[in-house]
């Protein structure tokens, strides 16, 4: 910085006491009015003069002090901006306690661009003279961002700069946001009684992405390619008037990852999930109400669906029960109480269909129906016709590819002599990658022998299959037996009938002789 001379400091002095002297002749010589009018016009003159505008967003709104969202928006926005831009940073804590978001200090002014225009931004609050007791640090202070911009580049900054600021900032917040984990099995309501009717929720933390999801790659480039299609088809379901939801079928034995699916897919499309336990639902307004609960980007599962419901007999029941009403049609008593037992009934399947696809579903939009299964043959069709689970999805038994995303996953390793061995044995042994994954935890954390306890692993999953393979090939052995024993016994069943049948035939004819002739052979 320059140094000031003696002389200099004389000079600044005189000016100073100059300007004072003009100022106090001025307040002390002209009328009140004029100096109004004067200072009026200097204001003009000076708006004139200086180019920028300044624009100013509160963080509560209205009458009622709603919070804004805009300014939300912006503080998201410049969160991302400030933590490499700002030089004092103040730290908030976000996502249940669990992470630190750094955002700019108060009075400090950051820099951003958009389409080769430049502005600034800045934090503030004021806090009001009068200090009043609140309950509540705070709580009397105003918080406001205000954006300085030059004239020229209004037009930009109103057009689309702040709509492109509102969209970052929304979209950091739903990066952000700490996902949930809703069920609705024995929740409390808010009365304290023991509810199912209302959804309690949990933190959504499950690491299961599809990356670390074993199964056939281009099964799963499909299944992220249709999620995301799905999540970006807001105009396309508008477009051809369909409600903006999509059914997903996962079936498969115990084990091969249908749960793992599901939490896959709410990871990679940042969707909140809605376990929904069918059993303590009580009948079909229930599940309507818990249904209109759910909130927009979320995945509703209903896991083992043939097992929460009778859906499966159902029809043949009601065609069965429809029989009897009319058998019945003289007895109002019993058709009464036929009634009531049907009333008792819980949630049924034509509920469960309104819930997939009634009028109501649409409500809100954007979810992910899933249902899972381990026995698909035994589901009601109508249930999974395609366009009510628009997606069937196998999850089948480990092979080779699949196996090779789980040795990345447990054991951090992409080949090893003895894979050739184990893609041979799963080609022709059916073993579940929940089986496959247990044979691959490592024992021990000790990192001087970890080629070792790889080896140690893999050798284990070979015995682990062999054994399967023979215990596999001897019940088919026992099944080819048993299957043979039941026909040769049926075959001998159904010689024995037909001998039956003519011995009675040959009494029969050696009878009518005896009665037409009166002979005795
Ligand atoms: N395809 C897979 N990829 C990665 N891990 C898997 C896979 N399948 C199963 N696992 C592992 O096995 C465990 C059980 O899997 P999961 O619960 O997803 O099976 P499921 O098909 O839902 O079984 P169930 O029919 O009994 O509900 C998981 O914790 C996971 O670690
Ligand atoms: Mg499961």
């Amino acid at each position: 910085m320059m140094m000031m001379k003696g002389e200099q400091w004389s000079n600044l002095g005189s000016t100073m006491a100059a300007i004072m002297f003009a100022y106090a002749m001025f307040r002390q010589y002209f009328p009140p009015q004029l100096q109004d009018y004067i200072f009026r016009y200097g204001k003009k003159l000076s708006n004139f003069m200086y180019p920028y505008v300044h624009v100013t967003f509160d963080e509560f709104i209205g009458e009622r002090m709603k919070k804004s969202e805009a300014f939300s928006a912006i503080q998201n926005y410049l969160s991302d901006k400030s933590s490499s831009n700002a030089k004092r940073l103040k730290a908030d804590v976000v996502k249940d306690s669990q992470s630190l978001v750094l955002s700019m200090d108060y009075n400090e002014e950051i820099t951003d661009e958009f389409n080769g225009v430049k502005l600034w931004w800045s934090a503030n609050r004021t806090t009001p003279k009068t200090q009043q007791f609140s309950f509540y640090p705070g709580a009397d202070e105003k918080r406001f961002y205000t954006l300085k911009f030059h004239k020229r580049d209004r037009q930009v900054i109103t057009g689309i700069y702040l709509s492109h600021v509102l969209k970052q900032g929304k979209a950091i917040a739903a990066d952000n946001r700490q996902r949930k984990l809703y069920s609705n099995g024995g929740g409390q309501g808010w009365l304290g009684h023991r509810s199912s009717s209302t959804w309690t929720h949990v933190a959504f933390e499950h690491p299961a992405t599809f990356d670390t999801l074993a199964m056939d790659e281009k099964k799963k480039r499909e299944i992220k390619k249709d999620l995301v299609k799905f999540s970006n088809g807001k105009a396309y379901y508008a477009k051809i008037g369909k409600a903006w939801k999509r059914g997903y079928l996962l079936y498969g034995p115990p084990g091969t990852g249908k749960s793992t699916m599901v939490a896959a897919m709410a990871n990679f499309l940042n969707y909140d999930v809605y376990d929904l336990e069918l059993t303590t639902v009580k009948n079909n307004v229930e599940l309507r109400r818990l249904l209109i609960e759910t909130s927009n980007k979320s995945i509703i599962v209903i896991e083992d669906i043939d097992c929460s419901l009778d859906l499966t007999g159902q029809r043949e029941e009601k065609k069965k029960k429809k029989k009897d009403d009319k058998n019945e049609e003289g007895d109002p008593i019993s058709a009464m109480s036929k009634n009531e037992e049907r009333k008792e009934s819980e949630v049924t399947l034509s509920g469960l269909l309104n819930f997939i696809d009634g009028i109501w579903s649409a409500c809100g939009g954007e979810r992910i129906i899933v249902f899972t299964t381990n026995h698909v043959e035994k589901l009601d069709p109508a249930l999974i016709r395609r366009g009510r689970m628009d997606k069937h999805i196998e999850m089948s038994y480990c092979r080779f590819e699949a196996f090779k995303v789980l040795a990345k996953n447990y054991l951090d390793i992409d080949s090893h002599p003895l894979f050739g061995e184990i893609g041979n044995l799963l080609e022709e042994t059916d073993m579940t990658p929940a089986d496959v994954a247990e044979n691959l935890m490592l024992k021990s954390d000790d990192d001087d022998d970890e080629e070792e306890e790889v080896e140690t692993c893999l050798k284990n999953l070979i015995e682990a299959l062999k054994t399967a393979k023979e215990e596999a090939s001897k019940k088919a052995e026992e099944d080819a037996r048993l299957k043979a024993e039941k026909e040769q016994k049926e075959k001998e069943a159904a010689e024995k009938e037909q001998s039956v049948k003519e011995d009675v035939t040959q009494d029969a004819v050696s009878a009518k002789e005896v009665k037409d002739n009166g002979v005795i052979h």
